[in-house]
């Protein structure tokens, strides 16, 4: 089947762009917080800490509850992770719409990816345990280079360890953006995300409320790239 768009190459964001992992995210955040005798943050505040990985996400709920040192933000990554990783994918639906999405970029012989800032481990246990590992090509966690979005650098090695060509973004939120925009391909943002109110200001080439907007957006970014 012929494409309506030029891209050999579509590279997603995880947390709130292929999954709403909101409410695991925050039954571990809240697991950790509570161990360390803070308070807990309710799930859809927790969605506006999601998106440059677990330490950064630590960081920002402590700083709600008295501040945050490296010490006590190391020893909560691992309360946080190791309870995480013990029910992954358990309480984590897909987005409306993404699986026939996915399916007609692969026929169209699309090669997928996946560009997130969640530990990379965390990353792939969690897609092979939602029956979603075997769709992509390659996942990239924000452990697995030097630097993690929003620098340009994972995507540069999406599009590498994917065999070159032409590439777009699809993300939630401003460090996919931004790397998107770093690497100088182009980029959609989903407004079902965790970023609903802001996705629009993002700055992307394109906006999608659904998944089955996304074969039309790529064919409108597509013209004169
Ligand atoms: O903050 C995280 O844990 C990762 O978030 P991402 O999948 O949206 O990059
Ligand atoms: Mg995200």
């Amino acid at each position: 089947m012929a494409a309506a768009f030029a891209f050999d190459i579509i590279g997603f964001d995880l947390d709130g762009t292929l999954v709403d992992s909101s409410l695991e995210l925050s039954a571990s955040l809240n697991h950790a917080l509570r161990s360390a005798g803070r308070p807990e943050i309710a799930p859809a505040r927790v969605k506006s800490l999601v998106g440059m990985g677990a330490p950064a996400m630590l960081e920002m709920a402590l700083d709600q509850s008295g501040g945050h040192d490296r010490d006590l933000v190391k020893h909560l990554t691992t309360v946080l992770v190791d309870h995480y990783e013990a029910n992954l994918g358990s309480d984590c639906p897909l987005f409306p719409g993404l699986l026939p999405a996915l399916d007609k970029l692969q026929l169209y012989g699309v090669t997928l990816a996946v560009v997130t800032n969640k530990f990379e481990h965390l990353a792939v246990k969690l897609l092979r345990n939602i029956g979603l590992l075997d769709q992509f090509e390659t996942v990239i966690g924000g452990d697995s280079l030097a630097e993690c979005k929003p620098s340009p650098m994972p995507i540069h090695e999406m599009i590498q360890r994917c065999g070159g060509g032409r590439a777009a973004f699809v993300g939630d939120a401003s460090p996919d953006i931004d790397a998107a925009r770093a690497a100088q391909i182009p980029s959609i943002a989903v407004t079902f995300g965790f970023r609903p109110d802001s996705a629009r200001a993002l700055g992307a080439d394109s906006v999608i409320d659904h998944y089955d907007e996304l074969d039309a957006a790529l064919a409108r970014i597509s013209v004169g790239c």
